[in-house]
């Protein structure tokens, strides 16, 4: 364990989705000799006391073939596969730590060095830091405070599985990529064939 000064630190895939834009699973998506999972695991391990991937259970089985020291969960069933949030809900409702770092997994330009700006940067009063690119947020590459369960759990009891609606709630700072020091082009996903032809062959276009 590395608990930071901030107390335990989870680093979380969020892994649940239908991938219904993309011809396979994104998770187990190629990139330079890893899975894109894989790869999300590599970034966040050193800057995290655990990893957690949050996934659905048909996946399940294929992460545990992997030798990664992952925590591997499902959605809590009352949220399940209901989008990023309720992935976010499912981790910090069954794995107990003081903050969340979140990525998602079609995220596959994301390093450790990205992750170590985006730990870095304090929270001071707020319940999350939220990088934005172009002004655009990016709220699964963002770090979260444990506080935000009740309110996260509220939200979702009153069937919102908005983003926005949930930022909207609480006290989020907002930094721009450039002041974290992170590149645009770590925060670009992978939705559909398209994109990711794009990506292997090196042309994905910068901070889309
Ligand atoms: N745990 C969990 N993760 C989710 C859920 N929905 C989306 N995600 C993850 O959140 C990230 C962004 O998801 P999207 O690209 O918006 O949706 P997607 O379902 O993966 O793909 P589409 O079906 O093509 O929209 C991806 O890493 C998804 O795996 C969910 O219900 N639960």
């Amino acid at each position: 364990m590395h608990l930071s000064k901030e107390g335990k630190r989870v680093g979380v895939v969020l892994a649940g989705g239908g991938s219904t834009r993309f011809s396979g699973e994104k998770a187990f998506a190629n990139n330079q000799g890893s899975f894109f999972y894989q790869h999300i695991l590599q970034s966040l391990a050193p800057h995290v006391d655990q990893t957690v991937i949050v996934s659905r259970p048909d996946l399940k089985e294929r992460f545990l073939q992997e030798t990664f020291a992952a925590h591997i969960i499902e959605d809590c069933k009352e949220v399940a596969g209901k989008g990023p949030l309720a992935g976010l809900y499912s981790v910090m409702n069954q794995v107990l730590a003081d903050s969340y770092v979140v990525a998602a997994v079609d995220m596959p330009q994301l390093d450790q060095r990205a992750v170590k700006k985006l730990t870095q940067y304090p929270f001071e009063n707020a319940l999350a830091v939220v990088p934005t690119v172009n002004g655009r947020i990016q709220p699964l590459f963002a770090q979260y405070q444990k506080q935000c369960l009740p309110i996260l759990k509220k939200q979702l009891e009153a069937g919102s599985h908005r983003m926005i609606d949930f930022l909207d709630q609480i006290e989020a700072r907002y930094v721009s990529n450039i002041e974290l020091d992170i590149p645009a082009d770590c925060f670009v996903n992978i939705n559909d064939d398209s994109s990711y032809k794009d990506l292997l062959a090196g042309t994905q276009k910068k901070g889309e």
